[in-house]
């Protein structure tokens, strides 16, 4: 094999010990297919990505690499390491430990262009170049012919006479998945615990921990802090908010701020408190509820006493909780917004300042995968957080919930609170929009379901005009123990009897349409057996 000089665009090959500098782009990587044990170091075999296309061809390009280079595509080794056969034999638990510190929606070719990079990034051709053991794949080292898997411009250029060619598309071959069979992925483990430790840590008061087995939540994750817009989506600026007006001033209620007054337009289509009616109002009541039978939540009740959401303690040393009326009814909570009279300490403003209950994120024991729990008591009516991620047109939804298939885990919450309430706006549960919680989101994205939920979600808007976006805000419908799971009903259902719940579960088991359906792992006594209907 003739040796090849490497162009002058390319980096000359590190001398030995240069090699850990170097790492893959997460762009060049197309998936990991294998995994080896190496001179005692953990090696993972990289599908590079191929230009113009994902097909595997024949001189698609493989090369072997240790951790260190894979520091930047971690979660594609993740997703590889979630694929292994649970019963491997380095599969058992060594603690790690703890880190410091309504359908499937819920409802409401070979040829590799890039040059060597100065930042230390490696692409396909300076790897065929470098090509070091053990990095580039060899059988050399186990004495067999002809299985050296490089491709593309590794065998040909390379001066490795480790290196031959294979047909890419073979692999990983027996071989090698034998020797994964026995290799274990522990130092891929810790790495992959230690990049999801460093994501949280932009996470206010937010740990996560395993005593369950070695994984971390997935790294194919962003926290993000609001809301982020897809393609189709809009907002209303918060400038544009509509504001109270008169007769709201600062500090007006006993230093607390707002009272839900009865004129404020920010309150247009605020729950009215019937048992604050004076004689007076029942000819404009009466008009409400006319309003009622045709606009829903969008009735207007201008002129009428209103019910406030929250009970705020004076020192505010006890937690704000919602208010009963709130928490049974479900009626849409309107805080105050940037545009409002009322000043920053106006009581009700709850839910847009944010989280300040710490959370733990951590992996439940009967493959529910990861679940959450709040360190503290939580008080029923007590703010938790609010469920964010990308917000989606439907057409989006529905085609990442094909891509997805119908085993995988869905984060996806309608926005559809207001859907068919306006006669002059057709939204309806096929268009609103909806927030996908899988790749970007908060902590609240880990709650589970459960068919006797302790928490809900509650609507909460800041801006009466925007029927499409506002915040799914999680309370505790009961108090809750430190460090009891926090779940919700995925389906959304009122409380129903244990008899009426026994009954359709026996028909639903006889049911073949729920064959396919995805069974609930709650433990309730009124679990209805499956995750949506
Ligand atoms: C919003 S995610 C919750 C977080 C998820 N456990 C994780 O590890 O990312 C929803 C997914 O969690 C799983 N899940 C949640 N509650 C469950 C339950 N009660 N029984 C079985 N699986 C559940 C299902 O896979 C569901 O699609």
């Amino acid at each position: 094999m003739p040796p090849v000089s490497p162009p002058s665009s390319l980096r000359s090959p590190p001398t030995s010990g240069a090699r850990t500098t170097y790492r893959l782009r997460v762009s060049d990587v197309s998936k990991i297919v294998c995994h080896r044990l190496q001179n005692s170091t953990e090696e993972y075999l990289v599908r590079w990505k191929i230009a113009g296309g994902s097909t595997n061809t024949k001189s698609t390009i493989y090369s072997w690499h240790c951790i260190s280079e894979l520091s930047k595509c971690l979660h594609y080794v993740q997703e590889y390491i979630e694929k292994l056969p649970k019963s491997r034999p380095d599969a058992a638990f060594v603690a790690i430990p703890a880190a410091a510190s309504r359908k499937r929606k819920f409802s409401s070719d070979s040829q590799i262009t890039g040059s060597s990079s100065s930042s230390g990034n490696l692409t396909p051709r300076d790897w065929a170049h470098v090509s070091r053991e053990p990095s580039v794949i060899s059988r050399k080292d186990r004495g067999e012919k002809g299985t050296c898997p490089v491709s593309g411009v590794t065998a040909e250029q390379s001066n490795d006479p480790a290196v031959q060619e294979v047909d890419a598309r073979k692999l990983p071959d027996q071989f090698m998945l034998k020797d994964a069979a026995q290799a274990p992925v522990s130092a891929a483990e810790r790495a992959i615990q230690a990049t999801f430790q460093a994501k949280l840590r932009s996470v206010k008061n937010t740990e996560w921990e395993n005593h369950v087995d070695n994984t971390a939540p997935s790294l194919n994750f962003t926290f993000i802090s609001d809301f982020v817009l897809g393609e189709g989506v809009y907002r209303s600026d918060a400038d544009a908010h509509v504001g109270c007006e008169n007769p709201c001033r600062p500090n007006m209620g006993q230093n607390l701020g707002c009272e839900y007054p009865r004129d404020c337009a920010c309150l247009e289509y605020a729950a009215v408190d019937k048992d604050l009616l004076k004689e007076g109002d029942m000819a404009r009541y009466a008009q409400y509820l006319e309003d009622w039978d045709t606009d829903g939540f969008l009735a207007d009740s201008r002129g009428l006493p209103k019910r406030f959401p929250y009970r705020v303690s004076k020192d505010r040393i006890v937690p704000s909780t919602l208010m009963k009326f709130y928490l049974e009814q479900r009626y849409p909570i309107y805080e105050c917004n940037l545009n409002c009279d009322c000043g920053k300490v106006c009581k009700s403003r709850v839910v847009q300042k944010g989280r300040e209950v710490p959370l733990v994120i951590f992996k439940t024991s009967n493959g529910r995968g990861w679940g959450v729990y709040c360190k503290e008591q939580l008080v029923k009516g007590e703010f938790i957080d609010t469920y964010i991620g990308e917000v989606l047109t439907n057409e989006e939804t529905n085609r990442r919930e094909e891509l997805a298939g119908k085993d995988k885990a869905s984060y996806l919450y309608s926005l559809d609170k207001f859907c068919g309430d306006d006669p002059n706006n057709d939204l309806t549960k096929d268009n609103c929009y909806v927030v996908d919680g899988q790749h970007m989101g908060g902590p609240t994205r880990f709650i589970n379901h459960s068919c006797e939920p302790n928490c809900q979600q509650y609507t909460v808007s800041y801006n009466k005009h925007d029927l499409r976006i506002y915040d799914l805000a999680f309370f505790a419908v009961e108090d809750i123990p430190p460090r009891t799971e926090l779940t919700f009903d995925y389906m959304d259902q009122d409380e129903a009897e244990l008899e009426d719940v026994m009954r359709k579960r026996e028909a639903k088991a006889a049911d073949p349409a729920y064959r396919d359906k995805q069974r609930c792992n709650c433990g309730a006594r009124k679990c209805r057996w499956y995750l949506w209907e």
